[in-house]
Order: structure tokens, then C-alpha cells, then sequence
């Protein structure tokens, strides 16, 4: 079969067989494509404004490193006028964060932007090494999250920049809007649809300018492109019910491979639908919107990826199950008060401990922090919280806070 030409320029030899349409391209004007619809994204959402200060959310990974590639060509082909830096969060996880650190240090220099590390030893005590050795690899993913915003919260406010820019794709947005579908949480489905995230009380913006990209395209332009990145899944637990709703999308992506942007549009369209008293999200409603699935259970990175192995193992069982069994449906009839699931809204405060903005008394990172410390070992308190002057990490952390706050 002779070799096709690209639908684009009708010219070069198509190399790519693109997974959002099938159609086939060359180099060139994949990444052209690429590119354009990456700015099509921020023209149309207003994402940012002639002179802002950018942080990216730089993990090494595949997706913040086409972010941090994309927004520099972007940059500079239509003069956004943007200050773009690297933030990276080390969370102590030896074999991983730090191999992964590496590469983001050698894309500053290939990108010519300063990098911010900051870590979750100094700003809370523990590493995640340390806490996978306390609480054991079930539920990690929890503590990650939750420190993991915070942190990067605090290590663009200690850059003086108030908008965070993350890595997070269409198949990461499709994830949340199925997990949230299937958990009947329609307030975080609508902030986890939301390109840009925002909380009454941080002045810290979030955005995901990739939203509508394909995690397969992303990897073909860091491939085509030739980006240095690293590409070692996290080594400690996965996040099984993600796991499963990217099991499920990925099926549908065989049969329809329009589906990842289909849930995201439905997922825009069913956020919509959401009051925004309800929705908790946006300087308006005065609420925490405490992220979306970033925070709420772990990263949402490589965790939890499965093979689909198990849904198919199931699947053949039901339906050996289904000819053995006799056909019968239980029909359940709701108990009265049951029916409708309460939506709690949320309301805006301060953390007791250290400041941080939180819909409790005592914020989700505090209260997992004395969990932890009421746990360990006497004398291994006393030497890690204790720094060189003498002060806690908790008080360092609430000064900080203050500052951010101030
Ligand atoms: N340690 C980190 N430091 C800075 N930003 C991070 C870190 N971990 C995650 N992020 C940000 O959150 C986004 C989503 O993270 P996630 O863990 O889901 O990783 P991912 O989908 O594998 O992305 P990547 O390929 O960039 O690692 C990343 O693209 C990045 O912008």
C-alpha cells in the first residue's frame, strides 16, 4: 500500500494517525495542530493576561513537560507576554520524585525559566517515604493530594506569582467527570470540568490549559518534539476507583474515540446545571472549593492505570453467571428520606492551626498532620519538628501562611 499523504497539507507523508479523529498527519502539521488547539484553548477561556506571572506545576512527567514546551513556543509565537517559572513539589519518595526533579532541573535550562522546589519535608515534617511507613501504601494517595495542593499553593506564593498552571489532560478531566458520576458528587464534578479553579480566600488561580488535549497526543508530541521527560509511574499505591473509571473510558475510546472530549463536553454541560452556591468553587461563593480530584485522593497521575484485566475478568464472569442463573431483576424501591442525596454547601474560614484556607475549623492537611504525629515515635518528634532555631514546622507553616494571606 503506498504511503498516505497528510489531510493537512495534502503534501508531506502522514506519519501520525491522530487518536482524537483518525486523521492522518504529517510531523509538522501535527504539531502544528497540537499547538494551535492548546492556544485556541487559552484565547477562548481568557486563561491569562499580557504580563502575568505563570508558575508551572513542573512533575517531569510527560504532561507538565509538553505544558512547560507548549507554553513557551505559544509565548513567543503570539507574544502573550507572559513570565513563565517551574514549580516543582518534592514529595520525598526516593526512586521517583527525585529522579524525576532531575529532569525538570534540566528542562529550566532547556526552557530558560527559574525553577521553585519546594518540599514536603520542610513545610510539613513528614516526606512521603515517612508517611507510606506510617499509615502503609492503602489511603497514601490521600496524604499526597491534600499536601500536594497546599504546597503548591505556598511555593507560588513564595514566587510572588498567584496563577498555577498544571498539566491535567482530557482523559484526566473525563476520569473525574466519570468517578463523580458514579459517586453522585456533582459539586466536584463541576469543579473538576472547570478550566480554571479559583477559592475565595487564596489568591492563588489554577488552570489547566491542556484540558482538551489527548493523553495519547500529548505523548506523540513529546515524541515527535523530542522533549527530555520522565516517564516512571509512582511506586506507591494506586487509586483503584480512578483506576477503574479510566478502564471504563478507555473501552469506550476503542469503540468511539470522540468519547474522552464527549464526557468532558457532557461534564461541562452537567456543571452547568449546578448552582453555584452548590458548586463551591470561585471567589462568589465564598467557598474552599478544595480542588477537584487533585486534592480530594491522590494525584490522579499514572495511579491506578489499569489494564482493564479485571473489568474483563468480571464481565466474563457476570455473564457466565447470567446463563446459569435464572433471569430475575430486583427492583428496590428508595426508603422515604433516602431518595435525594443532601448537597452540603461550604463555607469559607480559616485553619485554626495554620491558616490555610478550609471549609473546616482544622484544614484536611493539619488534621492528617497530627494523625501522623500523634502516631510517631516520641523521639523522632522532637528532632523534625524541631528546626535549626528552634521553632515547629507548624508555626513555620502558619507564618507563611500569614504572609500569603497579608
Ligand atoms: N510533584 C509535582 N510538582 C509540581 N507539579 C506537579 C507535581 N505532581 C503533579 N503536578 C502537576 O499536576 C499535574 C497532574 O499531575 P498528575 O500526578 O496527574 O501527573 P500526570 O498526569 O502523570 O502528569 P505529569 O505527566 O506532568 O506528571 C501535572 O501535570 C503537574 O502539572
Amino acid at each position: 500500500m503506498p504511503p498516505s499523504t497528510c489531510y493537512n497539507c495534502k503534501a508531506a507523508r502522514a506519519v501520525i494517525i491522530r487518536p482524537k479523529n483518525r486523521h492522518k498527519l504529517c510531523r509538522e502539521c501535527f504539531i502544528q495542530i497540537f499547538e494551535l488547539e492548546v492556544h485556541e484553548t487559552i484565547t477562548s477561556a481568557n486563561l491569562f493576561f499580557r504580563g502575568e506571572r505563570i508558575a508551572i506545576g513542573a512533575s517531569g512527567g510527560k504532561d507538565s513537560t509538553v505544558l512547560a514546551a507548549v507554553l513557551k513556543t505559544l509565548n513567543e509565537r503570539y507574544d502573550y507576554g507572559l513570565d513563565l517559572s517551574l514549580l516543582s513539589i518534592d514529595e520525598g519518595i526516593r526512586g521517583y520524585r527525585d529522579d524525576s526533579l532531575e529532569t525538570v532541573k534540566r528542562n529550566a535550562v532547556q526552557y530558560e525559566m527559574p525553577l521553585e522546589i519546594v518540599g514536603y519535608g520542610e513545610l510539613y515534617g513528614w516526606t512521603m517515604d515517612q508517611v507510606v511507613e506510617q499509615v502503609g501504601k492503602k489511603g497514601n494517595c490521600t496524604y499526597c493530594g491534600v499536601f500536594r495542593r497546599q504546597a503548591l499553593d505556598r511555593g507560588a506564593a513564595r514566587l510572588g506569582i498567584n496563577h498555577v498552571v498544571t498539566g491535567h489532560n482530557a482523559d484526566d478531566v473525563a476520569e473525574t467527570v466519570m468517578m463523580n458520576l458514579l459517586r453522585g458528587d456533582l459539586p466536584r464534578l463541576s469543579r473538576g470540568t472547570s478550566i480554571v479553579t479559583e477559592s475565595g480566600a487564596s489568591d492563588i488561580k489554577r488552570s489547566k490549559p491542556l484540558k482538551y488535549a489527548y493523553e495519547k497526543e500529548i505523548v506523540l508530541y513529546a515524541h515527535h518534539r523530542q522533549l527530555d521527560y520522565f516517564s516512571t509511574e509512582c511506586i506507591y499505591s494506586p487509586e483503584a476507583f480512578r483506576g477503574s473509571a479510566r478502564t471504563l473510558i478507555k473501552d469506550l475510546e476503542k469503540i468511539r474515540p470522540s468519547s474522552i472530549l464527549d464526557i468532558v463536553k457532557s461534564g461541562e454541560d452537567m456543571a452547568a446545571l449546578v448552582p453555584s452556591q452548590v458548586r463551591g468553587a470561585g471567589k462568589s461563593c465564598k467557598s474552599s472549593a478544595p480542588a477537584d480530584d487533585e486534592a480530594a485522593g491522590g494525584c490522579g497521575s499514572q495511579n491506578g492505570r489499569t489494564s482493564g484485566g479485571e473489568m474483563a475478568a468480571m464481565e466474563n464472569q457476570l455473564a457466565a453467571n447470567d446463563t446459569a442463573e435464572s433471569r430475575e431483576t430486583e427492583i428496590r424501591i428508595p426508603r422515604k428520606g433516602l431518595e435525594a442525596k443532601k448537597i452540603k454547601t461550604q463555607t469559607l474560614q480559616y485553619c485554626e492551626q495554620c491558616g490555610y484556607i478550609s471549609s473546616q475549623r482544622i484544614c484536611k492537611a493539619c488534621t492528617l498532620l497530627d494523625g501522623l504525629n500523634r502516631n510517631r515515635p516520641k523521639a523522632a518528634i522532637e528532632i523534625s519538628l524541631e528546626d535549626e532555631e528552634g521553632s515547629s514546622t507548624l508555626a513555620r507553616q502558619m507564618e507563611r501562611t500569614q504572609l500569603t494571606n497579608s
